[in-house]
C-alpha cells in the first residue's frame, strides 16, 4: 500500500471512529501514525528549496518574510499591487521554481518581502505536485497572510487552515510545553508537573512512543492542558513550525456593514477593499505589528546616528545578533558597543554581546 493510500485509510478509520473516552487513546495512537506518514510524504521537501531552516535570524538587511496564502481570485494580486513595490530587487530567495512574484514593502525604514503563494496550497498535504514546494516557503516564513474574500463561505478558511495544520505548519501557537528527550537506556520515564486536564495520560504517551518505536525516553508535561495531538507535535518537533498569521477579508465593499463589523471583530484579523482603497494601511500596519521587528540606527563616532537607514532585528535581539547581521565574522571582532535609547541604563551603556537592545536604539559597535 502507498503512503497516499495509508493515509487514506487511516483518516477514513478516524472518521468512523466515535469520539469517546474509550477510543481516545485509539485514535491518538492513529493521529500518531497519521503524523508519520505525513512526514514521509513530504519527506524530499527539504531539497526542493525554501529549506525549512530558521530562515531568518538576523537578514541582511533586516528583511522578514511574510507569505500571502488563499484561494484563486481572492484579491492577492490587488493586495501585492497595492502594498509592495512590484519586483523584488533582491534575488536571495530560492523559489526561482514557483511562479510566486516577491514584492517589497518598504515600511519603517524596513524591507519586508511578500512572497505569493498561488492558490497550490490546495492538495499540499496530500504531496502533490508543487505543494511540496509551497509547504517548505510557507515554513520559512515569519507571517503567514491568509487572505480571504469575504463575500465567500468560512470553508475557505477552515479548509486552508486544515491544509498547512496538515503539513505541520501551526497558525498562532505556542510550541506545547512539554520536555522530551530520546534516551539511550532507561526506558520510557513520563512525568507531569500538575495532573493533566486532557487526553494526554502517561498510557496514551506510551503507547505512541511504542509506535514510534522509541523505547527510552525522558517526558515530561509542562502544562495540564496539553493534548495527545501537542505531545506528537513534540516529537516531531523537526517538522513542526509555529507561524503566526493574520487574516486578511478582502471584498468588504461586496458584503453588509454588520458582516464586515463581525469579521473585524475575530481575533488576528483585518478587514480591507483593495478596489475602494480601504483598510490597507491597516493591513501594512499589523503586519508590522506581528512582525515584532525592531530598528536599530547605527552611528560612527563623532557622527550623527543615520535614521533614514535602520538594521531592522527581530524584536529581543542583543548586540551580538546586530554585529551576525552586518557580517558573520563580525562577533569575533567585536570589542564593545555604546547604546543609546530605552535599553541603555544611562546614554550612552557600554555593552558587550548579549546586551538586548530595544526598538530605536542608537548603537556604535567597536571593532578590536
Ligand atoms: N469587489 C471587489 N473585488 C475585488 C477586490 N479586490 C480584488 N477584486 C477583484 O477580484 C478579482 C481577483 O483579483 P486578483 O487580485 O487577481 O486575485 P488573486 O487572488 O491574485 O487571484 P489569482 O491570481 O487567481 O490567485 C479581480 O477581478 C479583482 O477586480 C475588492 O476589494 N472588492
Amino acid at each position: 500500500m502507498g503512503i497516499i493510500d495509508k493515509i487514506k485509510a487511516i483518516e477514513e478509520e478516524m472518521a468512523r471512529t466515535q469520539k469517546n473516552k474509550a477510543t481516545e487513546h485509539h485514535l491518538g495512537l492513529l493521529k500518531g501514525k497519521l503524523a508519520r506518514y505525513r512526514q514521509q510524504l513530504l519527506a524530499d521537501e527539504a531539497g526542493s528549496g525554501g529549506g525549512g531552516g530558521s530562515g531568518f535570524e538576523v537578514a541582511k538587511s533586516g528583511d522578514a518574510r511574510v507569505v500571502l496564502i488563499g484561494y484563486p481570485s481572492v484579491g492577492k494580486s490587488s493586495l501585492l499591487g497595492k502594498i509592495t513595490t512590484t519586483k523584488s530587487e533582491i534575488a536571495h530567495y530560492a523559489f526561482t521554481t514557483l511562479t510566486s512574484v516577491p514584492g517589497v514593502l518598504k515600511y519603517q525604514g524596513a524591507e519586508i518581502q511578500i512572497v505569493d503563494l498561488p492558490g497550490i496550497i490546495y492538495g499540499a498535504s496530500q504531496g502533490k505536485g508543487r505543494g511540496r514546494q509551497v509547504v517548505a516557503t510557507a515554513r520559512t516564513a515569519d507571517l503567514v497572510l491568509m487572505v480571504l474574500d469575504a463575500t465567500k463561505s468560512e470553508h475557505q478558511r477552515a479548509s486552508l487552515e486544515k491544509e498547512l495544520e496538515n503539513v505541520g505548519i501551526r497558525l498562532n501557537k505556542e510550541k506545547p510545553n512539554i520536555y522530551y528527550k530520546k534516551k539511550e537506556t532507561g526506558g520510557v520515564k513520563v512525568t507531569f508537573t500538575s495532573p493533566p486536564k486532557t487526553n494526554l495520560t502517561e498510557q496514551a504517551i506510551k503507547m505512541i512512543l511504542r509506535d514510534y518505536r522509541i523505547h527510552n525516553a525522558e517526558v515530561l508535561v509542562r502544562d495540564d492542558q496539553c493534548t495527545i495531538d501537542d505531545f506528537i507535535d513534540v516529537i516531531n518537533e523537526q517538522h513542526r513550525n509555529y507561524v503566526k498569521c493574520l487574516y486578511v477579508y478582502n471584498k468588504i465593499d461586496a458584503v453588509s456593514l454588520e458582516e464586515v463589523d463581525k469579521l473585524a471583530r475575530e481575533p488576528n484579523t483585518v478587514v480591507m477593499s483593495c478596489e475602494m482603497d480601504l483598510g490597507l494601511q491597516d493591513v501594512v500596519e499589523e503586519i508590522w505589528y506581528q512582525l515584532n521587528l525592531s530598528r536599530v540606527y547605527t552611528k560612527k563616532r563623532g557622527v550623527r546616528p543615520v535614521f533614514d537607514d535602520p538594521l531592522v532585528v527581530r524584536n529581543n535581539s542583543t548586540i551580538g545578533d546586530l554585529c551576525h547581521g552586518i557580517h558573520r565574522d563580525f562577533k569575533d571582532k567585536f570589542k564593545y558597543a555604546l547604546v543609546w535609547g530605552s535599553s541603555a541604563k544611562h546614554s550612552p551603556q557600554k555593552c558587550g554581546l548579549n546586551h538586548r537592545i530595544d526598538d530605536e536604539d542608537v548603537v556604535s559597535l567597536f571593532a578590536k
